[in-house]
C-alpha cells in the first residue's frame, strides 16, 4: 500500500471515530501516524536533485514574500502592480506556470514578492505543482494568500488546511512544550500549567508512536496532541499570512467593510488599483522589518540606505546589525552609540546584545587594535604597542566636553 492510500485510510478511520473520552487516546495516536505519513510524503524523492525545474529562485532583498492562492485570484496582476515586473495575467486558470520575481521597493527596503502557480484542494499530495509551490512558501517570511472576494470563503480553510498538512502554520507560535529525548530513564511528564487537552497517558500514547521511551516532557501552556505531535515532529514552519481579499471592485460596500474588519486581512484591487497602498503597509506592518540607519562619527545618518534587519532571520541585535554589515565586525567592536526609540536617552552607549527599533541611528565604535589584541591583563593594546590607559586629568577634561 502506497503513502497516500495509507493517509487517507487513517483519514476515514478517524472520520468513523466519535470523539469521546473513551476515544481519545486512540485518536491521539491516529493523529501521530497521520503526522509521521506526511512527514514521509514530504521527503523528497530518492533520485531527486533538488528542483532544477525553473521553481528554485536565489534570495535576494531585505525579506521574502510569496503569493499563494487558487487559480485565477489575481496573484499575477499583483506582481505586476507593486514591482513593475511582468507576470503573464489571463482569464484562464494555471496562467501561471513557474515562480517569478520582483522586487518591491518600500521604505528604503528592497522586497523580494514571488507570484507562485495556483494551487488547488490536494496540492499538498502532489496535485498540479502542490509540492514545488509548497516549497517556496517554506522558504517565505511572508505568506500572501490571495482570495477572491467575490467568491465564497471556503478557499481560505481549504488552503490553510493544504498548508497545515505539510506542516506550515499560519499566523501562530511555537507550542510552549519543553521537549527532550533521553537515553535512560523513562517518560519525564511534566505542566506548570493545568491542562485539559492532555494528560500522561495521551503523551505516552503519542510518544510510544514514535517509539520514544525515554524523553522529558514539560508542558508551558494547555496543549493539545496536535501540538505535541508538532513539537515531537520538529519541522514545522512557522510563518505569518496576510489574507489579501482581492476583487473588491466587484463586491458591495458591505463586504468590502466585513472584509477590512477581519483580522490579518486586506481587501483590494489590483486591476482597479484600489488600496494597494494598504496593502503594501500592511505588508510592512507584517513582516516588522527594523531599518537601523548608519552613521560615521561627526557624519550625518545614511538615511537613503538602511542596515534592514528582521526578528525572524538573524534578529535586530547590534550583534545582527554588525554581522550584516561585514562579518569582521563583531570582532572588532566595542561599543555602540544608539539614538531612536529603543534608547533611553540620547544618545545611549550600547553593547552587542541591544535590541534595535524601526528607524534606530546607530554609530558603531571599534577597539583600537592592531595586532595581538588583549595584553593578558584584560586591557587591550593600542597602536602604539602601549596598553590603553587613561589618566584621571584625561578623565576629568573627558567629563567637561
Ligand atoms: N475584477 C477584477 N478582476 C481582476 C482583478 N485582479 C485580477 N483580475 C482578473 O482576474 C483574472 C486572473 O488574473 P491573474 O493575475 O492571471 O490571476 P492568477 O491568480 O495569477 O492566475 P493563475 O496564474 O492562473 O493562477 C484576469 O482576467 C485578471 O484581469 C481585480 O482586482 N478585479
Ligand atoms: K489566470
Ligand atoms: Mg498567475
Amino acid at each position: 500500500m502506497g503513502i497516500l492510500e495509507k493517509i487517507k485510510e487513517i483519514e476515514d478511520e478517524m472520520a468513523r471515530t466519535q470523539k469521546n473520552k473513551a476515544t481519545e487516546y486512540h485518536l491521539g495516536q491516529l493523529k501521530a501516524k497521520l503526522a509521521k505519513l506526511r512527514t514521509e510524503l514530504q521527503a523528497p524523492p530518492k533520485d531527486s536533485k533538488g528542483g532544477g525545474d525553473g521553481f528554485e529562485v536565489q534570495k535576494y532583498g531585505d525579506g521574502r514574500v510569496a503569493l499563494i492562492g487558487f487559480p485565477s485570484v489575481g496573484k499575477s496582476t499583483i506582481l505586476t502592480v507593486l514591482t513593475g515586473t511582468k507576470s503573464e495575467v489571463a482569464a484562464y486558470e494555471f496562467t501561471t506556470l513557474t515562480c517569478i520575481p520582483g522586487i518591491i521597493h518600500y521604505n528604503e527596503a528592497k522586497i523580494q514578492l514571488l507570484d507562485l502557480p495556483g494551487i488547488i484542494e490536494g496540492a499538498a499530495q502532489g496535485k498540479g505543482r502542490g509540492r514545488q509551490v509548497i516549497a517556496v512558501c517554506k522558504s517565505a517570511d511572508l505568506l500572501l494568500m490571495v482570495l477572491d472576494a467575490s467568491r465564497p470563503h471556503a478557499h481560505r480553510r481549504i488552503l490553510t488546511e493544504e498548508l497545515e498538512s505539510v506542516g506550515i502554520r499560519l499566523n501562530r507560535r511555537p507550542p510552549q512544550i519543553y521537549f527532550k529525548k533521553k537515553k535512560t530513564g523513562g517518560i519525564s511528564f511534566n505542566a506548570v500549567v493545568p491542562l485539559s487537552k492532555m494528560d500522561e497517558k495521551l503523551c505516552h500514547r503519542i510518544l510510544q508512536e514514535y517509539k520514544i521511551h525515554n524523553a522529558e516532557v514539560l508542558f508551558r501552556e494547555d496543549c493539545d496532541a496536535d501540538d505535541l505531535i508538532d513539537v515531537i515532529e520538529g519541522n514545522r514552519r512557522y510563518i505569518k499570512c496576510l489574507y489579501v481579499y482581492n476583487k473588491i471592485d466587484v463586491c458591495s460596500v458591505e463586504e468590502v467593510d466585513a472584509i477590512a474588519r477581519m483580522p490579518n486581512s486586506i481587501p483590494c484591487s489590483a486591476f482597479q488599483e484600489l488600496n494597494m497602498d494598504g496593502l503594501l503597509e500592511r505588508m510592512w506592518d507584517m513582516m516588522a522589518l527594523v531599518r537601523a540607519y548608519t552613521k560615521k562619527v561627526g557624519g550625518k545618518p545614511d538615511f537613503a540606505d538602511p542596515v534592514v534587519l528582521s526578528a525572524d532571520r538573524g534578529g535586530t541585535s547590534i550583534d545582527a546589525l554588525c554581522t550584516q554589515i561585514h562579518k569582521s565586525l563583531v570582532a572588532d567592536f566595542s561599543y555602540s552609540l544608539v539614538w531612536g526609540t529603543s534608547s533611553k536617552h540620547y544618545p545611549q552607549r550600547c553593547g552587542l546584545s541591544h535590541v534595535l527599533e524601526d528607524e534606530d541611528v546607530v554609530q558603531i565604535v571599534k577597539r583600537k587594535v592592531t595586532t595581538g589584541g588583549e595584553d593578558g591583563k584584560g586591557r587591550f593594546k593600542t597602536t602604539s604597542n602601549k596598553p590603553l590607559r587613561i589618566s584621571d586629568r584625561e578623565k576629568k577634561v573627558a567629563l567637561k566636553t
